[in-house]
């Protein structure tokens, strides 16, 4: 990684083959010189912009989209064309642009990926053209020095589940959002759909479906081919970092610990929201001056997402205040769509969810419903739980009566409904402080306008507790210093970080994290941290001291700047 600006840079395209190229198109922005070397003085207009100019110009357009899935497709139009345009107008509006890239707007992209296709971006790996898949993937890395995949099979995006092909939506943002807030070189990245069908009806009967038309690929069949992906990487990218997006409930934890020894490998939705998720508790405790191991925690949704949230707070229970882990799973009350995790469901509760089943006895005389299950509402009653995670994909499931009892039995209630995008939210943010009459701490996954104090005073908050605000730096730090594996011990020392420039730190009152207009340089310390955790535990594979972990960092950050060119026929392409 290094940064390109201020450099000259030695390009082989020329004429319409650098014009299209949007990793070295610069529009009306190559000058006279450039335009004279490359074949375009005839090709463009006369004048000569500043980047600070086109990112006026392309702001004024983007602002005459009216809608966010209008000026998503425009972004994206722009980042086929010309990627430092691209980039450097989002990081010139990021609090702004960030939503309409990434959560909640490209949700609503990725659903109408069929049907809003123009061009295609990423690597696409079909399970019926296998036999080429080594080809295939040579065709777009051969050469090129990539240190980071992004990958998904779509089984469970976001929460609006199985979007098929349309899943590599989710890959790109992802990748973009690596480049804005960890300044991951765009070229040295590569978002990747892992095509294995899809069960999704709509899209098998839609006749402009792009994906490969058949039902989800399972067992034997799923794992060869994930592994065939995977050894490619270690074969031609032993030292990239392979980053899982929004694979289903049976597969993201189950391909995070086969492939967690051979490669550095990140589970996103496990090890990021886990680590944000700490961050924002650790950040909630300093404010009602309680220990982690003192919560009472409910997590609702205990799919993938829900899962790594508890695995990571039970560990950093464990590590930081030193608890026995079987005393640390009590802490935690789980619930699915068979309403508690108890021993009475039996096989019903995936294997991965053991350690946090309950006993029956505990729940002696508590109503259930008619299927004999123990439902939100009586959780809340009988365990008084102190934190409501909510990671189920079921929008308003935190009701007014949920909310209200839990105020009850706790006087700072943290509610963290970490669905996205917002309308599969939990709980509205604005109910649950009206509610909690102003008391609750809250941080949502998909961002959420400020809430008003019922007593006056200054608005409250709302933290986006989303792993954007954790991941890039997690994956920078273990990239840069080409950590063998990303370990527990890192992902900690990263939310640790995160906590730590909370803004709750100083001001009770104010966020429990900090806003995403700083999340570069937020991410910038959480790769610093990790970085430093990787050299102390050994598993870096670069030879520098921890005092000097900084300065790699910023300047191997990618800017969206111009470079200078000079025209070469052995040069980049
Ligand atoms: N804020 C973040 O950074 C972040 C990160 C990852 C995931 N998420 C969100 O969390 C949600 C879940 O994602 P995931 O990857 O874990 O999906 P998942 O499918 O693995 O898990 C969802 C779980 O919720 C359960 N569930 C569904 N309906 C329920 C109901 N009515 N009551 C109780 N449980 C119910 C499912 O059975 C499943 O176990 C998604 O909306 C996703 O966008 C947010
Ligand atoms: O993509 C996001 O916004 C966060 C998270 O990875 C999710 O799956 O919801
Ligand atoms: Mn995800």
């Amino acid at each position: 990684m290094s940064t390109q600006a201020a450099r000259v840079l030695r390009v082989a395209l020329r004429g319409e083959g650098i014009l299209t190229s949007p990793r070295f198109n610069k529009g009306t922005s190559f000058t006279v010189h450039e335009r004279k070397v490359f074949g375009l003085t005839g090709r463009q207009p006369w004048h000569v912009n500043t980047l600070e100019e086109q990112c006026r110009r392309a702001y004024d357009q983007l602002c005459t989209r009216e809608t966010p899935i209008r000026k998503n497709t425009f972004l994206q139009s722009l980042k086929d064309q010309n990627w430092v345009l691209y980039y450097g107008l989002i990081s010139r509006h990021l609090k702004e642009l960030i939503p309409i890239i990434y959560t909640p707007t490209q949700a609503d992209a990725i659903a109408n990926y069929s049907h809003l296709f123009r061009r295609s971006e990423g690597m696409f790996l079909t399970f019926s053209n296998q036999d080429s898949m080594e080809e295939d993937f040579l065709e777009q890395t051969k050469g090129r020095d990539i240190q980071l995949f992004v990958c998904s099979d779509a089984e469970a995006i976001l929460g609006i589940g199985d979007q098929g092909v349309g899943g590599i939506g989710i890959t790109t943002a992802k990748s973009a959002i690596y480049t804005l807030l960890a300044g991951i070189d765009p070229s040295k990245s590569l978002a990747v759909t892992l095509d294995v069908g899809t069960d999704n009806e709509e899209l098998l009967k839609d006749d402009l479906y792009v994906g490969w038309p058949h039902n989800r690929v399972r067992g034997k069949a799923y794992d060869e081919f994930i592994d065939k992906f995977v050894q490619l990487i270690r074969k031609h990218h032993p030292h990239s970092l392979l980053h899982f997006e929004d694979f289903g409930v049976n597969n993201a934890k189950r391909l995070l610990d086969v492939y967690r020894d051979q490669h550095a490998v990140f589970n996103d939705d496990i090890q990021g929201t886990g680590a944000v998720t700490l961050a924002a508790l650790m950040s909630a405790i300093g404010v009602t001056k309680s220990k982690l191991s003192d919560q009472r925690i409910l997590v609702y949704g205990a799919g993938t997402a829900g899962l790594g949230v508890t695995r990571q707070l039970r560990d950093a229970m464990v590590q930081l205040d030193a608890l026995a882990e079987s005393d640390a799973n009590k802490r935690f009350y789980l619930i699915d769509r068979y309403g508690l995790v108890k021993e009475s469901l039996g096989p019903k509760v995936r294997g991965d969810l053991r350690e946090y089943v309950r006993p029956d006895a505990e729940w002696e005389g508590v109503p259930t419903n008619d299927r004999g299950e123990v439902e939100l509402l009586e959780v809340v009653k009988r365990v008084k739980p102190t934190v409501m995670v909510g990671c189920s994909t079921r929008g308003g499931a935190f009701t007014e009566a949920v909310v209200r009892e839990m105020a009850k039995g706790t006087e700072r209630p943290i509610i963290f409904p970490l669905s996205n995008p917002s309308r599969l939210a939990e709980v509205d943010p604005k109910d649950a402080n009206i509610w909690t009459d102003g008391k609750a701490l809250m941080a949502s996954g998909s961002p959420f306008p400020p809430c008003k104090n019922p007593q006056g005073g200054k608005d409250y908050i709302v933290a986006e507790c989303n792993n954007a605000l954790i991941y890039p730096g997690l994956g920078y730090g273990a990239m840069i210093t080409q950590a063998r594996s990303l370990s527990d011990s890192m992902i900690i020392a990263g939310a640790q970080r995160l906590a730590s420039l909370s803004p709750a730190l100083s001001d009770p009152d104010s966020a429990l994290l900090p806003d995403f207009t700083d999340a570069r340089e937020v991410n910038t310390q959480v790769a610093v941290a990790v970085a430093e955790q990787a050299i102390e535990e050994g598993l870096a594979d670069v030879p520098w001291k921890k005092s000097e972990v900084h300065e790699h960092i910023v300047s191997g950050m990618w800017q969206p700047i111009y470079a200078d060119f000079e025209y070469d026929p052995n040069g980049l392409h």
